[in-house]
């Protein structure tokens, strides 16, 4: 399959993972001290896991809330989110991080398919309201005001990742796909540049380390986001 000259790139989709955050100070998942270190997976980021304890994963998950506050978007989410106001073709930015990095960079045209920490999830409504503070505290829900039924609007492993349908036409359209600092471990994200190949688009990679996907990209720069998306953008 033909991929597409760089010169008539029209439509883009960009998928980052937690190295893209990494030298803003957000802990990784499998890198040393990564977040996965201090807890199996399946303890804090499963809906078993919050059935069985919801005080621990609130706790978790209000502790990477208030991490938030002390670490600020690097020279890679702001390259991103200048290459968002000026591209003038489609572009969507896929990021499986659920920090507000991206946001806080100024990105607009962003799709967080795992969730937001700032955000909270009322099972008693089925509303979704921003959320700043522990909810571990059992807060109200700010739409129904019903104690006790809020949940991170995180999605856990066995969980339908958010808004799949348009990422796959954003994946079927696109001409170029490109993954930052991903390390192509959890589906469906890992499966995208395949899907994207599929459709003709050519891909590109921009990771510290060889990714488990690495294999099905035309081409894999090496290094560090923060000086290597800057340069890409420009
Ligand atoms: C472990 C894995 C094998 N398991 C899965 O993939 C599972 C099961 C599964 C589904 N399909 C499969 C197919 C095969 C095998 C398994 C499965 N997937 C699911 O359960 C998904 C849901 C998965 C989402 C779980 N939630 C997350 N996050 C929110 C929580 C939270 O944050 O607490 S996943 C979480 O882990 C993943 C971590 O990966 P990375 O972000 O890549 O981070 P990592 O630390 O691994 O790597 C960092 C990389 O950065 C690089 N790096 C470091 N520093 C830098 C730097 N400075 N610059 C550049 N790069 C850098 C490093 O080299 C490294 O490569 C991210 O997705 C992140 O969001 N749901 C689902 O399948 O639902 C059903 C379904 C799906 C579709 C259609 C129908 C039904």
């Amino acid at each position: 399959m033909r991929s597409v000259p760089v010169e008539n790139i029209n439509n883009i989709v960009i998928l980052t993972g937690a190295g893209i955050s990494a030298e803003s100070g957000v802990a990784t998942f499998r890198g040393p001290d990564g977040l996965w270190e201090g807890h199996r997976v399946e303890d804090v980021a499963t809906p078993e896991a919050f059935a069985r304890d919801p005080d621990m994963v609130q706790k978790f998950y209000d502790e990477r809330r208030a991490k938030l506050d002390a670490v600020q978007p690097n020279p890679a989410h702001q390259a991103l989110a200048e290459l968002d106001q000026k591209w003038p073709g489609d572009l969507l930015l896929v990021t499986q991080n659920v920090d507000d990095l991206h946001d806080r960079a100024g990105s607009q045209r962003l799709l967080h398919m795992h969730g937001e920490l700032r955000s909270a999830w009322c099972l008693a409504c089925g509303e979704r309201s921003p959320f700043a503070g522990k909810m571990a505290l059992d807060p109200a829900c700010p739409k129904c005001d019903q104690f006790g039924h809020l949940r991170p609007d995180i999605v856990w492993f066995g969980e339908m990742p958010y808004q799949m349908e348009r990422i796959e036409l954003a994946l079927a359209q696109c001409d170029l796909f490109v993954s930052i600092g991903t390390s192509g471990a959890v589906y469906p994200a890992a499966g995208f540049v395949q899907s994207a190949r599929h459709y003709g688009a050519r891909t590109l990679e921009m990771n510290l380390d060889p990714s488990e996907g690495s294999l099905y990209f035309h081409e894999s720069r090496m290094g560090k986001a923060g000086d290597l998306v800057p340069v890409w953008v420009e």
